[in-house]
């Protein structure tokens, strides 16, 4: 059984897979990890699924694919693809290139100093930097986790980012407490595990936003996501 599994959820990244699958493969190699690729594609119409199967050819039993009938959201895609990771440790991240798999190293090694429970990778304190989004997505980003912030104090610099690592026990605990399924699930994901009390740890990160494809967060998200906030406030009012 591998010690790690990589969680990618994908819709239309045939142009990035290659390259994260690579990144991710040579940084397992350099940092002697034992680490496998769990994909969950939601039936993406440029072929995705076709890379994969050539991937699995090129890095024989180390790729696991689940797909799913259509879009489901991002949320969801976690919590399936959840069940086909065999490692003790998962780790999420983006398929696009935003996240770079050199920073797994830094994750694995805080974990291993703090016994945390969830390693999160941060924009938003010294250190980590966002490239490449205009303003309005920059603004957005902020937004999101200023509100969250203020309103939920979950004491986390960047609730929205998604390159984490988690034990799999705590994120199946977590998982079950979650309702979001689209973008709020990161968020939420913090809040919950807040909640029951786990150790929490961060490690800058840099995103770079995405070369090819386009990304999926449009308004019918960021007003999800506002729900979420507003749903989780609720909650624990009452
Ligand atoms: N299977 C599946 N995958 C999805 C879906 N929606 C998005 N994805 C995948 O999820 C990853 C991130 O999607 P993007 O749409 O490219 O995200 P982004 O705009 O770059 O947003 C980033 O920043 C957000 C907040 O700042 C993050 O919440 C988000 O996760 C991501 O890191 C990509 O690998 C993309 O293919 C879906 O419905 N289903």
């Amino acid at each position: 059984m591998p010690e790690y599994s990589v969680l990618l959820p994908t819709y239309n990244e045939k142009e990035n897979l290659p390259l994260i699958t690579y990144l991710i493969m040579k940084t397992a190699e350099e940092a002697k990890l034992d680490l496998e690729i769990v994909v969950v594609d939601d039936n993406s119409p440029d072929g995705t699924q076709e890379v994969v199967h050539q991937l699995q050819k090129v890095y024989p039993e180390k790729i696991k694919l689940h797909t799913r009938p259509g879009k489901l959201g991002l949320g969801s895609a976690y919590i399936e693809g959840m069940k086909f990771c065999s490692g003790n440790f998962v780790i999420l991240m983006d398929a696009d290139l935003s996240h770079h798999p050199k920073e797994i190293p830094e994750m694995i090694k805080k974990q291993k100093e703090t016994d945390a429970d969830i390693v999160t990778g941060t924009r938003y304190a010294h250190g980590g930097g966002v490239y490449g989004w205009d303003l309005r997505r920059k603004l957005t980003s902020r937004v999101a986790n200023f509100i969250a912030s203020t309103l939920l104090n979950p004491r986390c610099s960047d609730l929205t980012g998604s390159f984490r690592l988690y034990k799999k026990s705590v994120l199946n605990i977590v998982m079950n407490r979650i309702k979001s399924r689209g973008y709020a699930f990161q968020m939420e994901a913090i809040v919950r595990a807040r909640e029951e009390h786990y150790h929490i740890e961060e490690v800058p990160i840099t995103f770079v936003d995405r070369i090819f494809g386009e990304s999926k967060l449009g308004a019918n998200e960021i007003m999800t996501y506002l729900k979420g906030v507003w749903n989780l406030l609720w909650d624990a009012r009452f």
